[in-house]
């Protein structure tokens, strides 16, 4: 009788949480955007998702995104499955969410679900309010540019290790080489991120750099497949152990060990950094304020540096990639981009941060390749409490707490109202600057604190690649996007690659 009694209530709530879920919450919220005359549309239970699905299954990946911005216009409210969402590409809405309003939101409960099993919760990118202020405040003296730029030398030898490898593989077969792009750029900045990150611990083991290579690219898969099967978003659900959460944790456990391991060898001395002054897991190690409380713990420690690998491995080399595609596609920025390098790096001297600072033209191809191209295609937001935003039509939105917002920079960074002819790869727009409608980097208190070691990154990679080789590309290849945490190509980019 009671265990009956139990049951029943145990039923009851779980179908309570389900109803508040899937209809409540989310009907709730599209009728108050409805009230203020927001433009939108409410599909219950599984929202666009569908939709979403087929442009992406149709090769399309932007379509659905391209068809509600200009059916509705800069901001509009749909559901991406039973989670409502206003999605904006205007501006100063952007802005609101992003800086003037900024303590209001969260990064989405969704996010958390994707990003949060993989990394945890407890480090920069994930982690909210105080203790985000707190490790921001500890984090940041590592990304200074005195810090980065010792990073350069290191840049430079993993980037060199490339180039001699092609070049020795081209010597074998005819003087050129049929690669793909995607798969070389991903392993350089894995190789360029995990060095200036862990040092000679990580380079010299070949076993720990898989389990993380592995570790990052295929649980990130099995997220992303669990985010549109919306097995990973449904609360309950997304705890059973299916066979991909199983995948999931057991990767994990694999990834935590192995980075232990090197905290751990770091920390009795028996490694060090391979750059020429601290690398990042030192700066990590040596982070601390005047109490003991403000030092990181051994699971922060972690998270922070699983982190760094993560959010700064796929975004540059989605960056090298697609940069390499606009080069090949569009000659003439190629031969005035050789022209600026063949100018500044000199064979026999080395690269420097000088050398590096005189490269801009070639800043310019990055950033028109990060407008056009950028690797982080939207930003998701959930409010934490009521707030009021602004559009630039002087439309004043009230926010509900709960609501999620979905920051389309994609739409940004391709609207004919803030760049003339957007579809065009045209690096000398960079001439002027966009403060406000370029933001691959996202703004404001939660924007990519690693931006400055991307660029240099990038920098490096492409003037040196450059200097060398002319790229083609093969002909009959799909060059898709893939909707995922970035916007790598699908099908990868195969090249001839040939000696300059
Ligand atoms: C082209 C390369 C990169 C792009 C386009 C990029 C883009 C972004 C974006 C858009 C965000 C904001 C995410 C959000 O608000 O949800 C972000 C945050 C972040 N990025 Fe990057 N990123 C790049 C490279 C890097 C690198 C190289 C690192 C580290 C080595 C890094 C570390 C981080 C961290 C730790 C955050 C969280 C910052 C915070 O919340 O305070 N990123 N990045």
């Amino acid at each position: 009788m009671w265990l009956s009694i139990f049951i029943m209530i145990v039923f009851i709530y779980i179908l309570y949480r389900l109803l508040k879920f899937w209809i409540y919450i989310p009907w709730s919220i599209h009728r108050h955007l409805w009230a203020q005359g927001i433009p939108g549309q409410y599909r219950p239970v599984i929202g666009e998702i569908l939709m979403i699905r087929r442009a992406i299954v149709a090769d399309d990946p932007m379509a659905y995104n391209i068809k509600m911005a200009n059916k509705f216009g800069s901001y509009y409210h749909v559901s991406f499955g039973p989670i409502a969402r206003l999605a904006i590409n205007d501006p100063l809405l952007i802005q609101g969410v992003l800086k003037t309003n900024a303590r209001a939101y969260h990064k989405s409960n969704l996010m958390q679900l994707i990003l949060g099993s993989l990394i945890g919760n407890e480090n920069l990118l994930m982690a909210e309010d105080n203790i985000h202020a707190q490790h921001r405040r500890l984090i940041s003296p590592a990304f200074q540019h005195q810090n980065i730029n010792s990073m350069t030398s290191l840049m430079v030898d993993i980037t060199t290790d490339l180039i001699n490898k092609w070049s020795s593989t081209m010597n074998n077969e005819n003087n050129v080489l049929t690669l793909d792009i995607h798969k070389e750029m991903a392993r350089l900045t894995l190789d360029i991120v995990t060095g200036c990150v862990f040092g000679s611990g990580m380079m010299k083991n070949e076993h720990i750099r898989e389990i993380i290579h592995e570790g990052v690219t295929t649980t990130l898969k099995d997220v992303e497949e669990r985010t549109f099967n919306m097995i990973g978003i449904i609360p309950i659900i997304n705890q059973l152990p299916l066979p991909s959460k199983r995948r999931i944790e057991k990767s994990k456990r694999n990834v935590k060990l192995a980075v232990q391991h090197i905290i751990d060898e770091r920390k009795r001395g028996l490694t060090k950094s391979a750059c020429k002054g601290p690398d990042l897991l030192d700066l990590l190690l040596s982070a601390h304020g005047n109490d003991k409380t403000s030092k990181f713990s051994d699971e922060e420690l972690f998270q922070e540096a699983l982190t760094f690998v993560l959010a700064g491995h796929e975004t540059t080399s989605t960056l090298m990639t697609w940069t390499l595609y606009n080069l090949a596609n569009n000659p003439d920025v190629c031969h005035r981009l050789e022209e600026e390098i063949d100018s500044v790096l000199n064979d026999n001297e080395e690269i420097t941060i000088s050398t590096i600072s005189l490269l801009n033209y070639t800043e310019c191809v990055l950033k028109e390749s990060l407008r056009l191209h950028q690797p982080a295609a939207a930003l998701v937001r959930t409010a934490v409490e009521d707030n009021t935003l602004i559009a630039s039509d002087g439309k004043h939105i009230h926010i509900k707490k709960g609501t999620d917002i979905m920051i389309n920079l994609y739409m940004l960074h391709h609207s004919d109202k803030y760049w003339t002819e957007p579809f065009k790869f045209d690096p000398s727009r960079f001439d002027e600057r966009h403060v406000d409608i370029w933001l691959p980097f996202s703004s404001g208190p939660r924007s990519c604190i690693g931006q400055n070691f991307a660029m240099l990154e990038a920098k490096i990679m492409l003037a040196m690649i450059i200097k060398r080789f002319r790229f083609q590309l093969i002909p009959g290849q799909k060059h898709v996007p893939d909707i995922a945490v970035t916007l790598r190509p699908k099908y990868g980019m195969w090249m001839k690659v040939s000696s300059r």
